[in-house]
Order: structure tokens, then C-alpha cells, then sequence
């Protein structure tokens, strides 16, 4: 097997790594796609996991990039031929995370990006427990997300209420998560996640190699 290289200076370029599995989770609207775009524009070596939805699609929402769109036939298909990491159902509509790019990411040293709910989440930590770092967004405030959620102005208002009805549901699972983030402003959030990546990059048994790398180093050379 090819070694990959890493993509994260702080790591010497002869030294492997496996790539993780970021996830973020929070209740709808506290900003977790927010800070998820920041991040992937600051930082080369993460990539998103684009999921499959059934939800009808957003104003302003590119397919391929935001989602891929999908009718319940479709997803069931995916869903049955193991096409799909994890999936749930949420908020009355599937979502799921297509397998192959993630794994192909991941064999080559790369990290991948999720927003995906609790359920997910849970699934992703009973089949690859090793690979997964995952934070919880929360609010500053209850008021707060309500605020957000309409500033977002992408739902009715009937479907704001449902996502505000829900969020006491979602929060529940924060205890379920390696780290927490309350997100007041979103450079400071970004920086917080940052930390977490640059720290989670640096474990030992992500590096490959490095037993051979010290072998050298006390050789001399
Ligand atoms: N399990 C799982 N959850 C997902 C997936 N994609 C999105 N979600 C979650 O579905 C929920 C609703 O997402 P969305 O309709 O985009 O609204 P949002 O809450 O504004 O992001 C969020 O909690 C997402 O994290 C997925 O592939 N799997
Ligand atoms: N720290 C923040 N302060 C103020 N507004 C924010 C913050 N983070 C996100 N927002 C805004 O809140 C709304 C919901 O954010 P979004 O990232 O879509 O949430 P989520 O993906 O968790 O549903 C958006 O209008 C976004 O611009």
C-alpha cells in the first residue's frame, strides 16, 4: 500500500496519515454550515461530505454541492446496496452519506467533513470509532437560534417552529460528542474547530510511519 503523504505541515512530509472523519452536529440553525464553509475555505487538507436528502431543495442550494437530491425510491436503493455509510431520517425527510468518497478520502490520508445529526453520528462511531472526532454546536441562547433560524429565511415559518420544536430533541445528545462548542461568533468557532483538527491530526496512531521515522532519527541520519 502506498503511504500517503500528509497534507498538514506540522507533520514531516515522510510521515503518513490516516485521514479522520469531523463531524458537526448541533440543532438546526445554531450554524454548523456556517463554520463548516469557513473551515473548508481555510483549510486544503479537509474535504465535505456531500449527502443524499430526500428534502426538497433550498432556494440558493447548488445539487452536487450542498446535496444530492434524491426521491424515496432512489435513497431506498442506496440504502439497501450498502451505498450509504449511515443514514436517518430527519425531520420527516432521509438523509445519508454516500460511502465511496469517504472511504477513498480517508485511504488517502485526506479528512473528511460531515454535517450529520446525532443518529449518524452514532452509527459512524459503531463502525469506525478510530477514524471519527465529532463536536456539538450549541447556541448562545434559545432566543438566539430562533433568531437564526428566521434570519435564515429559507423556511416557512411552520417548518421554523417544527425545527425550533426539535432542537430540544437534538441537544439531548451533546453528552454523546468528543467536544463542544458554543457558537457566539463564527471566527471563534472556526478557530476552536481548527484547534480540535490540528490537535486530532497530530495523534499517534493517525501517523503512519513514525516508529521507522524515530528508528532513523536514533540511527543518526
Ligand atoms: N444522519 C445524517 N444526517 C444528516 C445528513 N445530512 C444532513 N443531516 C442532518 O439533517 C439535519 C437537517 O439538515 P438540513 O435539512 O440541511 O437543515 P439544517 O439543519 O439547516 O442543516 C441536520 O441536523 C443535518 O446535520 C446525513 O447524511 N446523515
Ligand atoms: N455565530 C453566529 N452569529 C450570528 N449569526 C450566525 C452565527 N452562526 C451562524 N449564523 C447565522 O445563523 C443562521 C443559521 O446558520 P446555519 O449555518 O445555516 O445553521 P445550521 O447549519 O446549523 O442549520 C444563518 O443565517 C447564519 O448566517
Amino acid at each position: 500500500m502506498a503511504i500517503p503523504t500528509s497534507p498538514f505541515a506540522a507533520v514531516p512530509r515522510h510521515i503518513g496519515r490516516r485521514g479522520l472523519m469531523l463531524v458537526l452536529s448541533s440543532p438546526s440553525g445554531a450554524g454548523k454550515t456556517t463554520i463548516s464553509r469557513r473551515l473548508l475555505d481555510r483549510d486544503p487538507g479537509i474535504t465535505m461530505s456531500v449527502s443524499v436528502t430526500t428534502r426538497p431543495m433550498r432556494p440558493g442550494e447548488v445539487p452536487g454541492t450542498d446535496y444530492y437530491f434524491v426521491d424515496q425510491p432512489e435513497f431506498k436503493r442506496m440504502a439497501e446496496g450498502r451505498e450509504l455509510l449511515e443514514w436517518a431520517n430527519v425531520f420527516g425527510n432521509f438523509y445519508g452519506t454516500p460511502r465511496g468518497p469517504v472511504e477513498g478520502a480517508l485511504r488517502e490520508g485526506r479528512d473528511v467533513l460531515f454535517d450529520i445529526d446525532w443518529q449518524g453520528t452514532q452509527q459512524l462511531a459503531e463502525n469506525a470509532r478510530d477514524d471519527l472526532v465529532s463536536i456539538f454546536v450549541l447556541p448562545p441562547s434559545a432566543a438566539e437560534l430562533e433568531r437564526r433560524l428566521r434570519a435564515r429565511a429559507q423556511d416557512s415559518a411552520e417548518v421554523i417552529a417544527h425545527r425550533m420544536a426539535k432542537a430540544s430533541d437534538e441537544m439531548s445528545h451533546w453528552a454523546e460528542y468528543d467536544y463542544v462548542i458554543v457558537n457566539h461568533d463564527v471566527d471563534e468557532s472556526v478557530l476552536s474547530v481548527q484547534s480540535i483538527l490540528r490537535a486530532e491530526r497530530l495523534r499517534r496512531r493517525r501517523q503512519i510511519g513514525l516508529s521507522d521515522y524515530v528508528k532513523t532519527l536514533q540511527s543518526g541520519h
